[in-house]
């Protein structure tokens, strides 16, 4: 029998970190050598060659300066990466030119194939909003799947030579217009009983577009997951968004 692929887990008591457990427990090719919460040595993960990480903003960058420093690949699902932490995280890597990190603001399938749609729609719409629903346990807001949306949004409309489309708002309670990522709005709903949902919505001339996706169970993220941990061992340097992976 051949070994498997050593994974750890860090976040293994969250919601998304149990789940990462038992896909990594199912997969035949996978072998679960280390799972880790807040508080516990990190040392524990030197057996791993890749290591998943469904933490918290504040903890991610920490645990990846330790992952980059000790030659362990990551595969990474925690939201919080500003242009800034990419640029760090390059500077890491450089030191270790076989390492991989594969960081994906989202791991399901329909939500990477709604963000490329969104992409490809961009250009023939001035006007475009986001509107993310989340469960109420959620951190961070906007999620790390609609800013990212927004980023696609504006960068393809700024190829295709756009602008953002007419608001008449003249008067307005603050956040009622939602935030500005890349000159597109964002909305954030948070409410118990959800789990992770997306609408992109588009207008033009007597005519809108939605795009729409449901995360209805964490075990929506699990195939993206494994496969990024397949995959992140042979994408050396930094890979950000699953969809190069699925080589959308
Ligand atoms: N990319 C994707 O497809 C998805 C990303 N996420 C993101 O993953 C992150 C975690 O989400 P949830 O699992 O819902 O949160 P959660 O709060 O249920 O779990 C996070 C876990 O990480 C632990 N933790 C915090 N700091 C740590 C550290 N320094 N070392 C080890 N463990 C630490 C916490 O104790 C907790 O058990 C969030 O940023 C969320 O936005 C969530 C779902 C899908
Ligand atoms: O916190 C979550 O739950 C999720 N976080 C990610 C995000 O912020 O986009 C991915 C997914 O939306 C679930």
């Amino acid at each position: 029998m051949t070994a498997g692929i050593r994974v750890g887990v860090l976040g293994a008591r969250g919601r998304m970190g149990q789940e990462v457990v038992n896909a990594v427990n199912g997969a035949d090719d996978m072998d679960l050598v280390a799972e880790l919460d807040a508080g516990d040595d990190l040392s524990a993960l030197k057996q791993a060659q890749v290591v998943v990480d469904f933490t918290h903003p504040d903890a991610v960058m920490d645990n990846l300066e330790f992952l980059t420093a000790n030659g362990i690949h990551a595969v990474v699902g925690t939201t919080g990466f500003s242009g800034e932490r990419l640029e760090k995280l390059r500077s890491w890597l450089a030191a270790d030119p076989s390492l991989g990190v594969l960081i994906a603001p989202n791991f399901a399938l329909g939500a990477v194939l709604a963000m490329r749609f969104a992409q490809q729609a961009a250009r023939f719409y001035n006007s475009a909003e986001v509107i993310e629903l989340h469960h109420n346990r959620k951190a961070d807001a906007p999620s790390g799947t609609a800013a990212h949306t927004a980023r696609l949004i504006g960068e393809a409309r700024a190829e295709a030579g756009l602008s953002p489309g007419e608001d008449a708002t003249t008067s307005e309670v603050d956040g009622a217009r939602g935030a500005l990522v890349d000159d597109v709005r964002v909305h954030s709903v948070r409410l118990p009983g959800l789990v992770a949902h997306e609408e992109i919505l588009f207008g033009g001339e007597g005519e809108t577009l939605t795009i729409r996706h449901d995360s209805l169970h964490r075990t929506s993220f699990m195939p993206g997951v494994l496969l990024g941990v397949r995959s992140v061992l042979t994408r050396p340097g930094l890979t950000v968004g699953l969809e190069n992976i699925l080589d959308l």
